[in-house]
């Protein structure tokens, strides 16, 4: 992949909570128009590394980058759409009323805030939902509003911790062509998972264990270098097979296939 222009610079990243070193040394750069996935364990500190990337956490050492600019930056928020793994939705109000609330403060109005409502809507399947109040949708329903939501005032990048977590695999697998087509139109994603279906899916792919980067690569050289046919079983050889890495392994390995 010819890479252009980078947007995330992330340098010498190190985090620590009290005793705990959450991350570790992280250096990595992310370019533009590509799906970046950060594939590990629970726990390796990937929520923790792209908080910081939208200026949610800082960092106990090293500088972050998005954009050329230094994070955290306020001027950064409209360029960057988030979607967190705790839904931020109010419940107390229809998908509507929340799809207007965060419309407005990216500054949508009007047409073009009904316009891209709809679209958001259109991707994630919810239209007939609408009006419901958020109370009333299920888990995976809050997450594709969520989603809708990070999507709303077409973001250059879009930052999203576990999007398709409770998200059945029909409507997953069209959540990932609407990631396509972002992608496509030139928005750089970047997507934190647990399942090794999605990991396949990205252009390239950051491998964490224990608040560390094992490995950088697009799917195809991590299995070329470790000579694996599955990103699992790479995974594997970068972390060492200790009980953690291969229960993380199997179990993601053997939902994929449910
Ligand atoms: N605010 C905090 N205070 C103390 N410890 C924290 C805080 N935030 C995260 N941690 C710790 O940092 C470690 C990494 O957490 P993080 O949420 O980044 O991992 P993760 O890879 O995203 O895990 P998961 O896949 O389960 O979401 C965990 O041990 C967590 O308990």
């Amino acid at each position: 992949m010819k890479h252009t222009k980078e947007i995330v610079s992330i340098q010498h990243i190190s985090r620590a909570f009290g005793k705990q070193q959450v991350l570790n040394d992280i250096s990595l750069d992310i370019y533009e128009g590509e799906i970046f996935g950060l594939l590990g364990p629970s726990g390796a500190g990937k929520t923790t590394l792209v908080k910081q990337l939208v200026g949610l956490d800082l960092p106990t050492s090293g500088e972050n980058f998005l954009f050329q600019e230094k994070m955290p930056s306020l001027k950064l928020i409209e360029r960057v759409g988030y979607m967190a793994q705790a839904d931020a939705l109010y419940g107390e109000l229809s998908a509507k009323e929340n799809l207007q609330f965060f419309a407005s403060l990216y500054g949508l109005k009007g047409m073009k805030q009904q316009q891209r409502m709809t679209e958001v809507m259109e991707v994630v399947q919810l239209t007939d939902h609408m009006t419901k109040l958020v109370s009333n949708y299920s888990g995976g329903m809050k997450r594709r509003l969520s989603l809708a939501i990070a999507l709303l005032h077409e973001p250059d990048i879009l930052i999203l911790d576990e999007p398709t977590v409770g998200i059945d695999p029909v409507l997953r697998k069209s959540i990932w062509e609407a990631f396509y087509d972002l992608k496509k139109r030139g928005t750089t994603i970047i997507v934190t998972t647990h399942v090794m279906d999605e990991a396949e899916k990205c252009d390239r792919l950051g491998l964490m264990r224990n608040g560390g980067l094992i490995a950088v690569g697009t799917p195809k050289e991590l299995k070329e270098k470790t000579k694996t046919t599955t990103i699992e079983e790479s995974f594997l050889v970068y972390g060492g097979a200790t009980n953690e890495n291969k229960s993380f392994s199997h179990s993601n390995f053997t939902t994929n296939r449910s």
